[in-house]
């Protein structure tokens, strides 16, 4: 049976965000957004996975809705009352899961809280570390300093966590591990939202509610047009992919995946 679920509020908007390098159209006119997804009785933030190929301009709009970068124009909005989006207040993932390694763990958490002790034991409980709170970094396996990595982002950020390539260089079991993670990293609040970015279509269908597939145009010669753009929205949640394990016998995710795959030489 489908979950029952609200859309409301806008948490996210990407505002015609265009970005050239010395003159160079990477970005044309990137437009997407994401609402808080209410579902009753529990929290339930958003996962949006960025996809397209390899050159497309991923990095390059991971670093605008970090705000380290700028745009060439177009903004990035957070919250109800779309406020712009500033340096420091977005989570960032990055793929080593960098952490203070002099400090433990429950005090790279306190460094994310202000010293804020019961925030920080709450999340190292949420995330199945409490027992690990006072070990350092080099003592913890890679998946254990990645449950920290998360933990540590999700509480300094104020709407957003952005993932770089989550699922690169793992085995299967540890991806899925990762999906695991993400899923409960994503039910910790509903006003919060990760964004990921991306090669692995398969891993991103299982995890993400959205998806978004960043492409070219093309012109009518067929050749791509300099600058992509948000071509394709999946909203895995109408599919009724969202919120469950084990989609990939099912055969709309199949349906999804293959749909995938043959839009992508086109993007
Ligand atoms: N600082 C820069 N100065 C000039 N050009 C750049 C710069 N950074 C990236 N580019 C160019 O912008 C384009 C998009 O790069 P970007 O790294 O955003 O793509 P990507 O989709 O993340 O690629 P990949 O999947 O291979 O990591 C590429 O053609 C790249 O060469």
């Amino acid at each position: 049976m489908s979950t029952a679920y609200e859309i409301r509020e806008t948490l996210l908007k990407l505002e015609g965000i265009s970005h050239s390098y010395n003159g160079r159209p990477i970005l044309k006119e990137v437009n997407a957004e994401v609402k808080n997804v209410h579902i009753p009785g529990r929290e339930q933030g958003q996962i949006v996975g960025l996809l397209g190929p390899s050159g497309v301009g991923k990095t390059t709009l991971f670093r605008i809705l970090a705000g380290l970068m700028e745009p060439t124009s177009g903004k990035v909005l957070l919250g109800a009352d779309a406020h712009p989006v500033k340096r420091g207040t977005v989570g960032v993932v990055a793929q080593d899961y960098p952490l203070f390694t002099h400090r433990t763990v429950l005090s790279n958490l306190l460094v994310a809280t202000n010293n804020d002790s019961a925030k920080a034991l709450n999340m190292l409980e949420r995330f199945g570390m409490a027992e690990h709170a006072k070990k350092y970094p080099s003592q913890l396996s890679g998946g254990q300093r990645q449950r920290v990595a998360i933990a540590q982002q999700l509480l300094c950020s104020e709407f957003l966590v952005l993932m770089d390539e989550p699922f690169s260089g793992l085995d299967p079991v540890a991806v899925k591990n990762v999906i695991k993670l993400l899923g409960e990293a994503a039910a910790v609040d509903e006003h919060k939202t990760f964004v990921l970015v991306t090669h692995d279509i398969e891993a991103a269908i299982e995890t993400c509610d959205t998806l978004w597939l960043l492409g070219r145009d093309r012109d009518p010669a067929g050749q791509p047009v300099p600058g992509a753009r948000v071509q394709r929205v999946i909203d895995l949640m109408a599919c009724g992919l969202a919120w469950r394990e084990s989609i990939t016998s099912d055969p709309e995710y199949l349906r999804v995946l293959s749909e995938i795959q043959a839009l992508f030489p086109q993007l």
